[in-house]
């Protein structure tokens, strides 16, 4: 079934759930650190009022037991900033409460519901079907018209209010979903030669999507910084020393150093790992070439090193596609900042360029670089994109009833 987009709805009056992925990162009063996301729905939020529809958002933020968990009033209270519609908040997400909320709404008004995840469901990996049946879909389905997903940053996610909403009723891509879905959907056509620069920390997901696209044949090189990189290296026998090696191993990454061994030996060719390291020594700066490694001071890894950044540019500078996820090093302090800044500076000057990731984006801002074609809101979800195809979400939107059948 092909997807639809808002141009298939009838929003006059209609109760509308949108769902939204505005997790962000939170200050330590629980005050909102970074509006991106916010701001990337707004136009979402702001078609779907115009159009007169009766709007529900809702979202999650953070997860269960962690520090970013909370209520999303602060969420709610920016989006009546943003919008030119009242906005209100709710600490209900599916109770008769919230029925009789989404009820009264006047078409053109939103109201934010509770965090999804405060409910137990929320957080399980279900099939659909199951998802469909769940208290927080049942909760809302009776006063909803429509769903629309918007939330592309959460669609590798099987959880209720992603894919469960679409078991009931007619279903819509919201504008960020949809230009997500067209870009990245279609990298397969993007100009040659296609250059993958992979780094940060998730280093399973994007050992994943260098074997899928240089086994598939996208990628004509695969670049590795960030513990991505040290991972390579460890894979090619370096030495990198104990303190990023028992990194690696305290994240669960150990058994990676295989997968990434094995992939050198089959696409050695293609796939580079960095030549130089930059470490901190006595409050400096200080880099090593491979052959001074490991440290005989003990110290990390935190960055790639000026040889590493000079070989690197020269591949994305012949680079017609960049497809970009994760940081160089640990950007945050300012002594680790420069590969990611010198290469995503390098990046950005590609004919066409893709950006996925939530640290990589705030590194984007951090360094104030522009030019990029297309910054995705996703980072699980953009890697996935780029290896699987359809996300879990997206395949319950094509599934879902038209008008006709609801
Ligand atoms: N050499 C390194 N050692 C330790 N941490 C590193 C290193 N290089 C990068 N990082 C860390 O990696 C983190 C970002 O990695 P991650 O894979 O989460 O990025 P992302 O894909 O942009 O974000 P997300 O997937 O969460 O949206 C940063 O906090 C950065 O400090
Ligand atoms: O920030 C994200 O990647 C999405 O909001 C998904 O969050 P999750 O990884 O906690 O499911």
């Amino acid at each position: 079934m092909p997807l639809e987009t808002l141009d298939d709805a009838t929003l006059d009056g209609a109760a509308v759930a949108v769902r939204v992925d505005v997790n962000s990162p939170l200050t330590a009063d629980g005050a909102l650190a970074d509006d991106a996301r916010l701001q990337a729905h707004h136009d979402t939020l702001a078609e779907l009022t115009d159009r007169g529809a009766r709007v529900a958002v809702l979202a999650h933020q953070g997860r269960p037991g962690g520090d970013q968990f909370s209520q999303l009033r602060p969420h709610a209270e920016r989006f009546d900033e943003l919008l030119d519609v009242p906005v209100s908040y709710l600490d209900a997400t599916y109770n008769q409460q919230a029925r009789d909320t989404v009820e009264a709404l006047e078409p053109g008004e939103a109201v934010v519901l509770e965090n999804t995840r405060f409910y137990s469901e929320e957080y399980m990996e279900l099939d659909p079907a199951v998802a469909g049946g769940t208290h927080l879909v049942e909760g809302l389905v009776p006063v909803l018209d429509y769903y629309v997903n918007d939330a592309f940053a959460a669609a590798h996610r099987s959880q209720p209010s992603l894919v469960g909403f679409q078991q009931h009723l007619p279903s819509y891509m919201g504008r960020v979903m949809e230009e997500e879905i067209s870009v990245l959907g279609n990298v397969d056509e993007t100009p040659r030669p296609r250059v993958y620069l992979l780094g940060g920390a998730k280093v399973s997901d994007s050992v994943d999507v260098a074997w899928d696209v240089l086994e598939s044949g996208m990628a004509d090189q695969v670049l590795t910084t960030g513990v991505v990189g040290n991972v390579f290296l460890l894979a090619d026998g370096v030495d990198i020393g104990d303190a990023s090696s028992d990194f690696i191993y305290d994240q669960g990454y150990w058994d990676q150093i295989d997968r990434a061994a094995d992939l050198l030996d089959a696409h050695g060719d293609r796939v580079r790992f960095p030549q130089d390291v930059a470490v901190e020594r006595d409050g400096e700066r200080h880099e090593l070439g491979l052959n001074a490694l490991p440290s005989a001071d003990g110290e990390a890894a935190m960055d790639v090193g000026s040889e590493t950044i000079r070989l690197y540019r020269s591949v994305l500078e012949s680079a017609e596609t960049v497809i970009l996820n994760g940081p160089a090093g640990v950007f945050e302090d300012d002594l680790f900042g420069r590969g990611t800044r010198e290469l995503y500076a390098a990046a950005s000057e590609a004919s066409y360029s893709i950006v996925g990731g939530g640290d990589t984006a705030a590194a984007i801002r951090k360094f104030d670089l522009t030019g990029f074609d297309h910054l995705s809101t996703g980072g699980g979800a953009c890697l996935r994109m780029l290896t699987d195809g359809d996300l879990p979400a997206v395949e319950a939107l094509r599934n879902a009833p038209t008008v006709r059948e609801a």
